[in-house]
């Protein structure tokens, strides 16, 4: 098993090494380009996009379908880059981030932002050309909330920082349905307070476990200001908040009863992870004692949450419908 692993891994390794580019950024590697984009948490970010779009009532053509993806992706992508073309001071002093490109110093700051706005334009014109100037607004206004609204001002300014910060994540569902219809509705605004209240818990549980990083960066982050058991109850009263929220679409008649049992159950999973943060072995602080276990268990959670609610929603309102 180990072998056939490693015969894989050998011609990944040396096509990765055939495309270092050489220069300024002498060892970054094709890799490094792709990780400034932050890849893993924008699939996520680009589902919900998709989503949107899919759920509105009239399809692109194929062709605008995937170039309608594609600038969401590069467009999140873009604003990642931004975000880690900025912090690289706090990136290099935090475990987590410290072997990002720009910190491990195989991508030349210059060189992470003109690729970071090089990107962010090139995905909102080209938006515009192939859809509409409201989707293009949309998009290159999230690129500016996340990359400077949230990055540069209130990242390092208050415990708050990704509650409002979290809007810049939670337009994609609008800018797919805007980038179809031309316009906006009812149901990707409701999509939208859903990404923006799943947020807080989604990122609270991890900075639970990522406090003493966040600590030396001297980033204030909700734990690290108001301490861990404050953050417990918010993760809970976020929870209750979401799941109210995410049953708008079905009070509103705008989708059936499979999407409706979909979020009823995934609520009760959220707040069930929630009471188990609130709930864990601290100390008088509200410190774990478990190392935090209740708090990666919600985390994890928070991506499944949003991937199998959003889901429900496109089997209800694509297949079902
Ligand atoms: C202000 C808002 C947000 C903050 C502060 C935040 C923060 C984070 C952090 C710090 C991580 C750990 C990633 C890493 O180690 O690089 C993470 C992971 C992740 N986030 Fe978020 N997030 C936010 C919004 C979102 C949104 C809107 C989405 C998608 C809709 C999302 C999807 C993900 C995913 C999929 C991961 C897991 C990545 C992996 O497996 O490594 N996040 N988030
Ligand atoms: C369409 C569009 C522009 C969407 C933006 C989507 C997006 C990338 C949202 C933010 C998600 C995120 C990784 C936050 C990390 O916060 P952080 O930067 O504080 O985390 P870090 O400590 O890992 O850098």
């Amino acid at each position: 098993m180990q072998a056939s692993s490693s015969l894989l891994a050998s011609p990944l390794a040396r096509f990765l090494g055939v495309l270092r580019v050489e220069g300024h950024d002498g060892d970054a590697a094709l890799q490094d380009w792709v990780a400034l984009l932050k890849p893993r948490v924008i699939s996520l970010v680009v589902f919900t996009g998709l989503a949107g779009m899919a759920v509105a009532p009239k399809w692109p053509s194929v062709p605008v379908g995937l170039v309608i993806i594609a600038c969401i992706c590069i467009g999140a992508g873009a604003a990642g880059a931004i975000n880690m073309w900025y912090d690289r001071d706090i990136d290099a002093i935090m475990k987590r981030t410290r072997v990002r490109p720009v910190p491990g110093g195989r991508v030349e700051p210059t060189s992470a932002l003109v690729y970071a706005v090089v990107l962010s334009v090139a995905s909102v014109v080209l938006l515009w050309l192939a859809t509409n100037l409201l989707a293009a607004g949309i998009l290159a206004f999230s690129i500016f909330f996340y990359g400077v609204i949230y990055t540069m001002w209130l990242k390092r300014s208050t415990p708050q920082n990704i509650v409002i910060g979290g809007a810049a994540g939670a337009f994609p569902p609008m800018i797919g349905w805007a980038a179809t219809m031309g316009s906006l509705d009812v149901l990707p605004v409701v999509m939208f307070a859903i990404v923006f209240l799943w947020t807080p818990p989604h990122f609270w549980s991890l900075s639970l476990y990522a406090c003493k990083d966040y600590e030396s960066a001297g980033i204030p982050m909700l734990p690290v200001v108001k301490g861990a058991r404050h953050t417990r109850w918010q993760i809970v009263i976020y929870t209750f908040i979401l799941g109210a929220v995410s049953l708008v679409p079905s009070v509103v008649g705008q989708c059936g009863w499979f999407y409706t049992v979909c979020a009823s159950l995934l609520d009760l999973g959220f707040i069930y992870y929630g009471l188990r943060v609130l709930f864990d072995k601290q100390d008088d602080k509200g410190n774990s004692l478990t190392k935090d276990k209740p708090a990666r268990y919600a985390f994890r959670y928070s991506l499944a949450y949003l991937f199998f609610l959003f889901c429900g929603l496109l089997i209800d309102r694509v297949l079902l419908a």
